[in-house]
């Protein structure tokens, strides 16, 4: 599991860690990390005696992280230059420490444009995590020309520009190759759009982890976790003990959507699919497995979970669903006028599984605005509804109304699964987990891990139906199952 903790608990812990320790302990150890991957990263284009590096460095400790660990590589023979973004204010420990291994500050005759296009590697210590609205004037031209010089871009902690908290990019940032962060993930690496600047991020051990409280803000599982929270039928399991998930989706208008959520639904677990809906007949054509009854849902007999809402269009359903005892989710059409109050009436598990002009519109906020601040707007759905939510998208977001619950990031989502259906076969899929016994957040980290696995693995680069990756699914089960 990769876990991250927010701003506020990393420097309380650093602070009691600090105390613990011989002062600049903590940042000899963050530089010391970030040296060993720029010498890797060197060695990899050639090598690191004679190789050219840049350092941007701003005003604060991120950018005494780069002057320490530039000083190591001059020791090492690379020739280290300095752009002190705030020449007055840079850490001085960290320049004499440049200076004394033959590093140098550039100073008013030497262009830090031309020295930015000969790098092999650019440092990126402008800010960490005291960074606060997107890169400042005065930086955005250097931060561009690192960017473009063909150099390697190591970011310090976090690429600069972006908010550490909650992963948005306000204004301009800085897009990194590589971050080597300190202690512990920050939920910026782990949510979009601040996780793609970062590039591919590295974790050095400073010694945090004891000091960090035991519960994160945010997790992402990997294929261990998942592995552990898949239902697996046991001897005396049947169809009924492993789970019935109903589905109620798909009308005249939009009869696919009913096939698709089956399809997802036969590949999570549950023992059988009931599906409840106009679209019986495509749905038998293509899955005779499939129990069908016309409608409604509550006279369609017993299941453990409902999945409602997948090309309902005007289709009634979402209050049968509503008002039973078991777990209910709700996707698509089912999100459209919502009613807040049934949903926190319930004393069944809901799931709400909105994309991003869904989750908007239920909050009746601008589109943009739940895509540039995903986190918030996950939380804040959690809290009107009283209710489980994920918020798909390029990182699919988990929550639960529990606060003390860590926030789920899924990290196995891929560009090509905005595909139409795709989010048809995740509902249905993710209501079997349901079915099968999952508690609401897990059912929606699991189903979202399995879908972008699935895709990913269908997709291999090249474009993605829907039924690619219903018939992905097993396969991703399996190679979870097994680690690979
Ligand atoms: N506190 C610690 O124990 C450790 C801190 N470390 C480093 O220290 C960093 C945090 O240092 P600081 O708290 O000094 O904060 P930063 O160095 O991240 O940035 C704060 C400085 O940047 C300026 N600033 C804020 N927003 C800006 C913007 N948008 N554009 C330009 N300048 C801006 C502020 O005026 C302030 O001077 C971490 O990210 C990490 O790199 C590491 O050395 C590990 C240990
Ligand atoms: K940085």
């Amino acid at each position: 599991m990769r876990i991250a903790y927010s701003v506020e608990t990393v420097r309380t812990a650093e602070r009691e860690l600090m105390d613990r320790l011989p002062d600049g302990a903590l940042m000899r150890r963050a530089a010391a990390g970030l040296a060993a991957v720029c010498v890797d990263l060197l060695r990899r284009r050639g090598r690191v005696y004679g190789s050219r590096v840049v350092l941007l460095v701003g005003s604060g400790d991120n950018g005494g992280d780069a002057l320490y660990a530039g000083a190591a590589l001059a020791r090492r023979g690379a020739g280290v230059a300095a752009v002190l973004l705030a020449p007055e204010r840079a850490h001085a420990g960290g320049l004499a420490a440049l200076l004394g291994s033959g590093g140098r500050s550039l100073d008013n005759s030497s262009d830090p444009f031309d020295v930015l296009a000969a790098a092999d590697l650019v440092v990126d210590g402008i800010t960490g995590i005291g960074g606060r609205g997107g890169l400042r004037p005065d930086a955005v031209p250097v931060a561009r020309a690192a960017r473009g010089s063909g150099a390697v871009v190591v970011a310090v902690d976090l690429p600069s520009g972006v908010e550490a908290d909650s992963g948005e990019v306000v204004g301009e940032a800085l897009r990194a190759d590589a971050t080597v962060t300190f202690g512990t993930y920050k939920p910026g690496h782990l949510i979009d759009p601040a996780r793609e600047y970062a590039g591919a991020t590295r974790l050095v051990d400073i010694g945090l982890g004891s000091v960090l409280p035991s519960v994160p803000e945010l997790e992402a599982l990997q294929h261990a976790d998942v592995a552990r929270l898949l239902p697996v039928p046991t001897g005396e399991s049947d169809k009924y003990r492993r789970g019935v998930v109903g589905v109620v989706a798909g009308s005249a208008r939009y009869p696919g959507a009913a096939v698709l959520a089956v399809a997802g639904a036969l590949h999570g677990g549950a023992g059988a699919v009931r599906y409840v809906g106009p679209a019986g007949d495509a749905v038998i054509a293509r899955f005779p497995e499939t129990l069908v009854h016309a409608g409604p849902p509550a006279k369609a007999g017993r299941v453990q979970a409902w999945v409602v809402g997948p090309g309902l269009g005007d289709e009634p359903g979402v209050r049968d669903a509503l008002a039973s005892d078991v777990p209910v989710l709700v996707d698509a059409d089912g999100l459209r006028g919502l009613d807040a109050g049934a949903v926190r009436a319930r004393t069944a598990p809901t799931l709400l599984t909105p994309h991003a002009g869904e989750a908007a519109a239920l909050l009746g906020v601008p589109r943009g605005e739940v895509e540039a601040g995903r986190l918030a707007a996950v939380r804040e759905l959690t809290a009107r509804y009283g209710a489980t939510v994920l918020l798909k998208g390029s990182t699919t977001l988990v929550a639960s109304p529990d606060l003390s619950d860590p926030v789920r990031v899924n990290p196995t989502g891929t560009p090509w699964l905005a595909t139409a259906g795709s989010g048809d076969v995740l509902s249905g899929l993710t209501g079997s987990l349901l079915a099968s016994g999952l508690p609401a957040r897990d059912a929606g980290s699991v189903g979202a891990y399995l879908h972008g696995l699935a895709a990913r693995t269908a997709a291999r680069g090249a474009p993605v139906s829907a039924e690619d990756v219903a018939a992905g699914l097993r396969g991703a089960w399996r190679d979870v199952v097994s680690g690979e």
